[in-house]
């Protein structure tokens, strides 16, 4: 369901239910997960699943809130309705577009935690390294000091994201759109992902169930990382 800006409400988050069984696309097997690694129930993450429209940050989004018992923000549902007809009539967002968006998304999944949620992941595309740092400030605002945002980017060919994108059915983002993403898009670079440490980089260019491993220990190694650091 698409909504326009509004301020947070239990209705607008999705409450995943306990670790399970992975979401499978019908193309799938279905195989049992080993159990999550570790949900460091001390610290509470904000996994934003970033990449272009079609790399999968929905799927992967869904998968991993459910893994993990986080609550799940879908980025899409947030965007004003001038947002949203301008996509539909392929004309790209641009930065004045994006800015309270991004802060919405940001003061949502800030939102989430202040209600108990025991993380969250949240899909944007974040496409550029300023939107990123827009909800990288997240930890200014936040009174948890438990709470850190990290970024999962979907590293994905223009050939698979216009497979994926082509292959979405009732989707107003269409194909003809993934030029215009790509032209935005400022990939996390070395420096980036060096100096930050914030930033997991996951190819997805393979099946449902491969992408699902290369997540899953995308994750664990953030909260891992976090375990560590609390520890030293
Ligand atoms: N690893 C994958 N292999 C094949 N198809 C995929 C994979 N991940 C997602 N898809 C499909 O690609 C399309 C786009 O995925 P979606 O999660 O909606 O991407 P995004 O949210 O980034 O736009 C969907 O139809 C989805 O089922
Ligand atoms: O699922 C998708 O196809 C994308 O997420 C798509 O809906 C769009 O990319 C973003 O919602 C915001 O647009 P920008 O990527 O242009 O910021």
């Amino acid at each position: 369901m698409l909504q326009t800006a509004e301020p947070l409400h239990q209705s607008s988050l999705h409450y995943a239910p306990s670790p399970s069984a992975p979401i499978s696309t019908s193309a799938a097997p279905v195989v049992k997960p080993n159990p999550p690694a570790m949900t460091t129930p001390d610290h509470h993450h904000i996994l934003i699943v970033t990449g272009p429209a079609g790399c999968g940050k929905s799927t992967v989004a869904k998968f991993l809130a459910e893994r993990y018992s986080y609550v799940y923000i879908e980025g899409d549902d947030f965007h004003p309705l001038s947002n949203i007809e301008k996509m539909a009539a392929n004309i790209p967002l641009d930065d004045a577009d994006r800015w309270d968006w991004l802060i919405l998304l940001r003061d949502q999944a800030l939102a989430a935690l202040k209600q108990g949620a025991n993380g969250v992941v949240v899909t944007c595309s974040a496409l550029k390294k300023k939107y990123r740092d827009v909800i990288r400030t997240a930890r200014l605002y936040d009174e948890d000091p438990n709470a850190s945002v990290h970024f999962i980017y979907l590293r994905a060919s223009r050939e698979v994201l216009l497979a994926r994108v082509g292959g979405r059915q009732g989707h107003y983002m269409k194909d003809t759109m993934v030029t215009s993403q790509l032209a935005a898009l400022e990939e996390p670079d070395k420096q980036e992902v060096e100096r930050l440490k914030d930033v997991k980089i996951v190819d997805v260019s393979g099946s449902p169930l491969e992408v699902e491993k290369l997540a899953i220990a995308a994750a664990d190694q953030i909260m891992a990382d976090s375990s560590s650091a609390a520890t030293r």
